[in-house]
C-alpha cells in the first residue's frame, strides 16, 4: 500500500491527462461512478426502494465529483437535492460541465452559513454525500461550522442507526466523503480549523477516495475522521510515487536457518529495581521470542531473587553500580542493548545511562531513558547513530518540544507538517532512529529514511493501548539489533511483527500476551 500526498495525486493525474491516456471529464466521471458502486456495495439495502441523497458540492473539483454522483444516483431513481457552496458562476472546468449537465436534471440549492444540514426524521435522506472539499482545501473554513457539528452528530451519536425524533425512531443519514472528509489535510491527517475557532469537524462513515490512500488518511485524525475508507480505480496507472506502508519482513530477515546461539547475538536488557522489574522482564522475552540467541536482564543486586522467579531461559545479572555495568558490557558478544521500561529516573539509572551509551552499541531507548534524555542534555549529546529511540507523542514532546509543537498545530495555510515530517527532523536532530508510536508508527533515521506501520482501518488493533505494550515492542527491537539488523530494519520490523501479533490475538489482548505470539507470525512468514 503506498500513501501519496496531493502533490503526488495531482502529477499521477496530470501525467494521465498529457499523455492523452484519460482527460479531466472521464477521472471524474469514473471517481463518481466509483463513489455509487461504493455506497450500494458497503450498503446494499439501499439498491430497493425510492432512496434520497442530499449531496453537497464545494467549488472545486471535488464538487464536481459530487455533481457526477447526484446524476448517478438520480438515474438510480433516487430523489436527489444538490446544495452547492457559493457561487454557481465560479465554478469551472470539468466540474462546470458536470454542474451544467446536472442542472439539466434539476435545480441546485444554495449551501451558506444559514444551512444547517439535512434533518433526520421523516423524509430524511438515506445519504448525505460531503463533496465540499478534496485534496485541495487550503484554508480555515468558514460559514461551516454548525453544518459540520450536525453532520459529525449523525455519525458520533448512532451507535444502532437510529435517532428518536418524536414517537418514532428514525434511520440516521449516512455521510460518505468524497476523497476526504472535507475537515481533513490530505498530506497531514490533521484538521483545518473553522475560521470562528468552533471545534465541529466533518466526519464520515464512509470515505471513498481515488486511486490510492492519501496520507492523511492514516496519519493522525485521518482515520477517526474517515470511518471506513474505499479506494476506487479510476483507470491511473500503478506508479512507485508516494510511500509504501510496511509489510511483513523477509523471510531472509527473520528466519533462523543455521548457526550457534552467539552467532544470533547477545541482547542485554537493564531492567528497574525491586517491585519495577515487569516491564523489562516483558522486553527481555520479546527479544528472546524474536530470535536473539542470548537474553540477559541486569537488575539491582536486590531484585535478584524476584527476577529469578519469573524467569528461565532469560539470563540474569546483577549490576551494582555504572563500574560494574562497564565490567558487564566489556563482554564484546553482547551485541544489543535496551533501556528504559521500567527503569527508574534518579541519578543512579542516568549514570548506567550513560555506561549504556558509552558502550556504543546498537541501543534501543524507551520509556524512562528517554526522560533521562530529555531533562539532559550530556546525556543527550551521547545518543549515537546506532540508538533507536521509541517515543509516545508525550515522550516525544519532552524530547522535541519544538518539533511537537509544530506537529499539534492545526492544519493550515500552506505546507502542513505531519508525523513523518516530525520523525524525520527529529532523527535528524538526535542523530539516531527515531520510531514515533501511534496507530501509524512512523520510523526516521538522521539520514531521512522514513517508513510507516499503518496500523488503521482493517489492520487497527486498539487493544494495543495496553499497559507494557510498548515495552515489548522495545524489546523486540533490541531482539533484531541483537541479530545484527539495522537501526532502521530493527524498528521497522519490529513495529510490523508487534502490529500484527496483536492484530491476531484481537480484543482482550495484554502486553504479557505479545511476546508469546510472535512464534505464530514468525511461523506464517516461513521463518
Ligand atoms: N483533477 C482530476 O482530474 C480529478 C480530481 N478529483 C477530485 O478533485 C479533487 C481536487 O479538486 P481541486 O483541486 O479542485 O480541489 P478541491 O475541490 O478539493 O478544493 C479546491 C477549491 O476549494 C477552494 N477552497 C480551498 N479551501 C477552501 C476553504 N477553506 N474555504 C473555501 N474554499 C476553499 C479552492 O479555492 C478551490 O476552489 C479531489 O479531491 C477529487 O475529489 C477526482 O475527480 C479524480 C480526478
Ligand atoms: N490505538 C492503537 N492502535 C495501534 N497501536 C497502538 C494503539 N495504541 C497504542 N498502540 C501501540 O502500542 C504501543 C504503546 O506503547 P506505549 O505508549 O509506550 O505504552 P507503554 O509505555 O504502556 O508500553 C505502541 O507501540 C503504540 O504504537
Ligand atoms: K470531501
Amino acid at each position: 500500500m503506498r500513501l501519496l500526498t496531493a502533490a503526488e495525486m495531482r502529477e499521477i493525474e496530470m501525467a494521465a491527462m498529457e499523455s492523452g491516456s484519460m482527460s479531466g471529464i472521464e477521472l471524474m466521471e469514473r471517481a463518481g461512478a466509483g463513489v455509487v458502486d461504493a455506497i450500494l456495495e458497503e450498503w446494499p439495502e439501499l439498491r430497493h426502494g425510492r432512496r434520497r441523497a442530499v449531496v453537497l458540492c464545494g467549488p472545486g473539483n471535488n464538487g464536481g465529483d459530487g455533481f457526477v454522483v447526484a446524476r448517478l444516483l438520480s438515474g438510480c431513481r433516487w430523489d436527489v437535492e444538490v446544495r452547492l457552496l457559493g457561487d454557481p458562476e465560479s465554478v469551472t472546468g470539468d466540474a462546470r460541465a458536470n454542474l451544467d449537465r446536472w442542472l439539466r436534471i434539476d435545480a441546485i440549492q444554495p449551501l451558506d452559513a444559514s444551512y444547517d444540514g439535512p434533518v433526520c426524521g421523516e423524509g430524511a435522506a438515506d445519504i448525505v454525500v460531503d463533496a465540499l472539499f478534496g485534496i485541495g482545501l487550503s484554508r480555515p473554513l468558514e460559514g461551516l461550522e454548525t453544518l459540520a457539528f450536525n453532520l459529525e452528530d449523525f455519525v458520533d451519536l448512532s451507535p444502532d442507526g437510529l435517532r428518536p425524533v418524536g414517537n418514532f425512531k428514525w434511520p440516521i443519514p449516512k455521510v460518505v466523503a468524497l476523497d476526504v472528509p472535507s475537515s481533513l489535510c490530505a498530506d497531514s491527517g490533521k484538521v483545518f480549523p473553522h475560521a470562528s475557532g468552533a471545534a465541529s469537524r466533518f466526519r464520515a462513515h464512509l470515505t471513498v477516495t481515488f486511486h490510492k490512500l492519501k496520507r492523511g488518511h492514516v496519519l493522525g485524525v485521518g482515520p477517526e475522521l474517515c470511518g471506513r475508507v474505499r479506494i476506487v480505480d479510476i483507470g491511473l496507472a500503478d506508479t512507485d510515487a508516494g510511500l509504501p506502508t510496511l509489510g511483513p519482513p523477509a523471510r531472509g530477515a527473520v528466519a533462523k536457518v543455521e548457526g550457534h546461539k552467539y552467532d544470533h547475538g547477545h541482547a542485554f536488557v537493564l531492567s528497574g529495581g525491586v517491585g519495577k522489574g515487569g516491564a523489562a522482564r516483558m522486553a527481555a522475552r520479546a527479544a528472546l521470542r524474536v530470535g536473539a540467541g542470548l537474553v540477559t536482564l541486569g537488575c539491582e543486586p536486590a531484585a535478584l531473587t524476584e527476577n529469578a522467579a519469573q524467569l528461565n531461559a532469560i539470563m540474569l545479572r546483577a549490576v551494582t553500580d555504572a563500574t560494574d555495568l562497564e565490567q558487564v558490557l566489556a563482554d564484546m558478544r553482547i551485541t544489543a542493548l535496551g533501556l528504559g521500561p521500567g527503569l527508574g529516573l534518579t541519578d543512579h539509572e542516568a549514570a548506567l545511562l550513560r555506561v549504556m551509551l558509552d558502550a556504543g552499541r546498537p541501543t534501543v531507548l524507551d520509556a524512562d531513558a528517554l526522560s533521562l534524555i530529555a531533562r539532559d542534555d550530556d546525556l543527550r549529546a551521547q545518543v549515537h547513530k546506532r540508538c533507536v529511540l521509541t517515543p509516545h507523542r508525550g515522550e516525544f514532546a519532552r524530547l522535541f518540544p519544538d518539533i511537537s509543537e509544530r506537529l499539534d498545530a492545526p492544519a493550515g495555510e500552506g505546507a502542513t507538517y505531519s508525523e513523518i515530517d516530525a520523525a524525520r527532523d527529529a532523527a535528524s536532530e538526535i542523530g539516531a532512529t527515531v520510531l514515533l508510536k501511534g496507530p501509524a508508527t512512523v520510523i526516521a533515521t538522521p539520514t531521512g529514511r522514513v517508513a510507516i506501520n499503518a496500523a488503521v482501518y482493517g489492520h487497527a488493533v486498539p487493544w494495543l493501548a495496553t499497559a507494557g505494550a510498548g515495552d515489548v515492542l522495545s524489546g523486540l527491537i533490541v531482539g533484531l539489533l541483537a541479530r545484527d539488523l539495522s537501526p532502521f530494519d530493527a524498528a521497522c520490523d519490529a513495529a510490523w511483527l508487534h502490529a500484527e501479533a496483536a492484530h491476531r490475538f484481537g480484543a482482550g489482548l495484554i502486553a504479557e500476551d505479545l511476546p508469546d505470539l510472535i512464534p505464530g507470525v514468525l511461523a506464517s512468514l516461513g521463518a
